[in-house]
Order: C-alpha cells, then structure tokens, then sequence
C-alpha cells in the first residue's frame, strides 16, 4: 500500500526518504508552489543519514488536488497547518482511509478528528530529530522514538507497524496516546518557551531551575486534573534530565525563531493554559511564561499564536 505524506518539510522528508529506501512506494502531497520547486530541483530528497552517508531518492510528488485516492495519510506539517491540510486533502479519503498524525503539542489531533469523525486517526508522539540543511536536504540529527496509538475509536493495532521499524522508524503501539501527548506537552513547556524566552540552547535553563520547578508543580496539578497521573509522575526531574541530556541541543521553538518561522505556542503553552483555566487548576507561571513568549514573539515580529 502507498504512503502518501503531506509535508516534505524535517519530518516528512525523513519519513518518506526511510520508507523509500526500505522499498516502499511513497508520494509526497505538497502545496503547489514547493511542487514547482521541488520539480524544477529534480525531484529528489537528498537524505543524509545517522553514519553520514548521503542518499539521492527520485520521489513521486504531487499536490493534495490531483492524484488517486489515498488509503494511508501521514501528515508531516506543523500542529497550525494540520486542519487547513485536512480540509485540503479530505476529497481524496475513502471510508478506511488512515491518517497518522506527527505534530508536536496538543489541540491539533482534536481538530483532526473532528474534520474526520469517520476516519481512523492514529497520532504519534515522537522524540526523533530531523532538520533540513535546505530545501529538500534532511538531515537525520538523532534516533530516537516515536510512539503511536489512537485518541478514539477501538482500531486495532496496524499491521503496518512492522514495515515502519523495517524502515528503520523504531515505531511502537502505546495504548495511552493521550498520556504520552501530555507527558511531551509538559516537558515542552517547561523547556520551549524559555529557552525562547532567555535566547539559550536547553543547557542554559539550568540556571533557571528555582522558576522551572514552579512551572513545573502547577503543570502537574494540571496533569492530574486532566486525568493523567501517570504523565504527573515525577515531571520536574524528567525535564531535568532532558535538559542535561539535550544541553547542547537548540529546542524547536528556538530554531523557530531563530529562522523566523511561526513557532508551535498555541498548541504548547497556549493548549496548556487554556486546559489549566477550564479545569480551574493553578497557572500563575504558566501565565507569565506563556507572555513572556508572546511579547519575545511580538519584539522579533513572529506570529504571538
Ligand atoms: N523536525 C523534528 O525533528 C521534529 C518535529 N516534530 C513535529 O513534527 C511536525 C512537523 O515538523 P517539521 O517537519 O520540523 O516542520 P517543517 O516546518 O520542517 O515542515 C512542515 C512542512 O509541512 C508543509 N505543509 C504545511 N501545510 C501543508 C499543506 N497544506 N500541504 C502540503 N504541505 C504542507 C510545509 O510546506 P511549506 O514549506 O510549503 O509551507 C513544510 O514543508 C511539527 O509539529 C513538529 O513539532 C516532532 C519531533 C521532531
Ligand atoms: C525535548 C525538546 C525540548 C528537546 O529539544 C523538544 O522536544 C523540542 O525541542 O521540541
């Protein structure tokens, strides 16, 4: 069966290059404007991989207009574009038709599903790294994992798992998305926003841990409160541990900025206040750092949504 992905952005491009090389048809779904680009380029990703070794791979591409139907759909653009994408691609779902979701943060899957109340909907939260040196050039920065499970519905668990970790995307079934979403939602706010916020690579946020530490406690009413004890458990010294085992690494949303592309706030520390003020739980940190964001964002000129 095709893997169509939407998106030849970091993710997509990783995604499709590895399914390709593993002998698997794929498409990608781009807007018509990077089709051209991508046509006039020679249509071809370059993919460099975790040894280093560089690999060409001629892919088919097409816009979300044209084309056949499609029956498994992994949507590689950021959590702002994905409802927009849906609407644009929805006339080419048939009944079955699997949509995998990779974005980051919360809010998305939701919107997701609600265009698609028939579909099934399998969302991914994973810890990969990709970036891309130039159009169309990936780089796989690291490893990682992603896992994969669904919000509603009782799909079983894909058969297709398999073709995905012989693709070498280590892939496994979580039958508790939702807590994995949180958990990643958490450790991305507390994280993210500051490293924007202090212009710092994660390392640098060791000397703000007395003010992380307090994010951290109203995050974790917050989980609980959300139903997800098991996402609570232990949060401040996860994000730590991150923070040391990622110190030399930039975060997303400081790449973001830095490239001056709209960053992912809305679906992190936007969901997460949102969520905190509907479930009455305290937020007075989440509150600040979330301006604090938005008035960084609103200096450099960036979206503050
Ligand atoms: N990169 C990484 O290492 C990781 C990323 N993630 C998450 O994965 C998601 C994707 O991230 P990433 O790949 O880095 O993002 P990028 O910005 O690199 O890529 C997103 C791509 O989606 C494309 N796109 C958006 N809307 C459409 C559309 N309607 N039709 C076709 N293409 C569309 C964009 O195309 P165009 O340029 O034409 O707008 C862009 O190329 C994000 O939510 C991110 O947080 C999670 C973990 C790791
Ligand atoms: C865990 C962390 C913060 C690593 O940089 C990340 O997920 C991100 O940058 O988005």
């Amino acid at each position: 069966m095709t893997w169509h992905v939407l998106g030849a952005g970091s993710l997509g491009c990783l995604w499709a290059s590895r399914l390709q090389l593993a002998g698997h048809q794929v498409r990608l779904i781009l807007r018509p404007s990077r089709l051209a680009q991508f046509s006039s380029a020679g249509s071809n990703i370059l993919f460099t991989d975790l040894q280093q070794q560089q690999h060409r791979l001629a892919l088919h591409a097409e816009t979300a207009c044209a084309g056949l139907p499609i029956q498994r759909l992994v949507l590689a653009c950021k959590a702002y574009s994905a409802a927009e994408a849906i609407t644009g691609i929805r006339h080419r779902l048939r009944p079955g038709s699997q949509i995998i979701l990779l974005q980051n943060g919360i809010g998305c899957q939701q919107q997701v599903h609600e265009l698609l109340p028939n579909h099934p909907v399998l969302v991914a939260s994973t810890t990969e790294g990709a970036w891309l040196k130039e159009a169309f050039h990936c780089i796989h920065a690291g490893q990682g994992q992603t896992l994969l499970g669904r919000l509603r519905g009782q799909e079983p668990v894909p058969a297709w798992l398999g073709q995905l970790d012989r693709s070498g995307i280590s892939c496994q079934w979580h039958p508790h998305i939702d807590s994995v979403l949180w958990r990643k939602l958490a450790i991305n706010c507390l994280i993210n926003p500051s490293t924007v916020i202090h212009g710092c690579r994660n390392g640098g946020l060791l000397q703000h841990l007395p003010l992380l530490q307090q994010l951290s406690a109203e995050l974790e009413q917050l989980l609980l409160a959300a139903g997800h004890a098991d996402a609570a458990a232990n949060l401040f010294s996860a994000a730590r541990h991150v923070i040391t085992g990622t110190a030399t690494n930039t975060s997303s949303m400081l790449q973001d900025v830095q490239h001056g592309r709209r960053t992912e706030i809305s679906y992190i520390t936007g969901f997460a206040l949102q969520q905190s003020i509907a479930l009455g739980t305290p937020h007075q940190q989440l509150l600040a750092v979330h301006q604090a964001l938005q008035s960084r964002l609103a200096q450099l000129g960036l979206p503050t949504d």
